[in-house]
């Protein structure tokens, strides 16, 4: 195994030698995560997989090109009206985005969102949850070292395959439906058509500097995508917290699908290569100061800082949801910082922490704040 902690060599193997490293690594538990490898994250680099991410990419940008910009939007409005209801009273607003970023995705996907109430919903998200969290227990990675221990009872192992099933039970109930409501309209380019013919804190004056940014450039009306290069301090802060905690922080590991080199060094066939992206961020000889929150670095310099970004991994492997998540990130950042101000609970009440939740994916610890709406 090894692993790359350097923006450099993260860029030499995934990106440079990308059909050197394309593959994934076979692992007992992905395979029973994933029915046997056949999923776009997890399945090996094959024809049949490269058709398949070829397929969805095409329907994703679709949706970017399309229709997304409009149900961001409205996503955005109806959070907008979610914190007003709050009437400053401290809440975990993470639960709230947590909808509104899974109603994007199940719009996509099944043409349909949900109430934050709906047991549908609650029951989608408890099962997601607890699959990422069972997946990261030790209990469960020893099964890929130690294949004696298959043959014990695991308890961690038997509650993840009953969640495995019931995903696959609650996604398939959905797409069923789907597929059944013909005259759908709900969404101009639902992923499913294609496919049948995928934090840190913010601190006050960061949050003044960017209400001020839109403000000045667009006075008063709400952003759209292509302002994007009009408000560079707003890009600059989504990726000071892309760097600063990147969601997938060991990205997912690759393969290499023959001999190849890394650096100058050999790299034999089947490898396994972990491309350390938190380390990559946090570089020293990249970023001065690499554990500060200073959104300003991105904007001095020679632009070396956004080439040395790389939260969503990279080559043929690259995250398959980035348009879709770039377009989430800066439209739902841009409404609510130009409608709140969001503040901790109390002052007592510490801010959220920054360590967070590491698992396959690094979340936040709940918190509470307040969404203060500006004047
Ligand atoms: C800020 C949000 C996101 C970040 C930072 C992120 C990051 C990543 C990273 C680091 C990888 C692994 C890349 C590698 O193996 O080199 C990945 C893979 C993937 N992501 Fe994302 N992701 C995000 C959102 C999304 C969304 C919204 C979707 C779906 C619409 C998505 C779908 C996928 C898929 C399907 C893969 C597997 C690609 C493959 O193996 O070929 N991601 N993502």
């Amino acid at each position: 195994m090894v692993i790359l902690n350097s923006s450099k060599v993260i860029h030499e193997a995934l990106v440079k030698n990308w059909s050197d490293f394309a593959g994934r690594p076979h692992s007992y538990t992905a395979d029973k995560v994933s029915g046997g490898g056949y999923s776009i994250s997890l399945g090996d680099y094959s024809e049949e997989w490269k058709s398949h991410r070829r397929l969805v990419h095409s329907a994703l940008q679709r949706c970017v090109t399309g229709s997304l910009h409009h149900l961001i939007e409205k996503e955005a409005l109806y959070l907008k009206q979610v914190f007003l209801d709050y009437n400053e009273k401290p809440m975990d607003l993470s639960e709230d985005f947590t909808v509104a970023t899974s109603n994007i995705i199940t719009k996509l996907a099944f043409g349909k969102s949900y109430e934050k109430s709906s047991a549908r919903l609650q029951e989608m998200h408890d099962c997601l949850n607890k699959i990422v969290s069972l997946w990261g227990s030790p209990w469960i990675s020893a099964l890929d070292s130690f294949p004696l221990l298959r043959k014990l009872p695991n308890v961690p192992f038997t509650c993840l395959m009953r969640e495995v099933a019931r995903r696959d039970e609650l996604i398939g109930g959905h797409l069923d439906e789907f597929k059944k409501k013909k005259d759908s309209k709900d969404f101009a380019a639902p992923l499913l058509q294609y496919l049948t013919s995928p934090h840190g804190k913010v601190p006050k004056t960061v949050q003044n500097r960017v209400h001020e940014e839109l403000q000045s450039v667009l006075k008063g009306q709400y952003p759209h995508y292509s302002d994007r290069h009009r408000l560079p301090y707003l890009c600059a802060v989504i990726n000071e917290v892309l760097r600063l905690r990147p969601v997938a922080p060991l990205a997912v590991p690759h393969k290499a699908i023959r001999d190849s080199s890394i650096a100058g060094y050999f790299i034999p066939k089947n490898t396994i290569v972990i491309p350390n992206l938190f380390g990559a961020h946090h570089d020293p000889e990249v970023w001065p100061d690499p554990h500060s929150f200073r959104p300003e670095r991105f904007l001095e310099g020679d632009g070396s800082c956004l080439r040395a970004l790389i939260p969503f991994g990279g080559g043929a492997r690259l995250c398959l949801g980035e348009s879709v998540a770039k377009m989430e990130m800066f439209l739902f950042t841009g409404y609510l910082l130009r409608d709140f101000q969001f503040l901790p609970a109390s002052p007592e009440e510490p801010l959220p922490d920054l360590r967070g939740l590491a698992s396959v994916v690094l979340k936040a610890k709940p918190y509470r704040a307040i969404a203060h709406p500006r004047t």
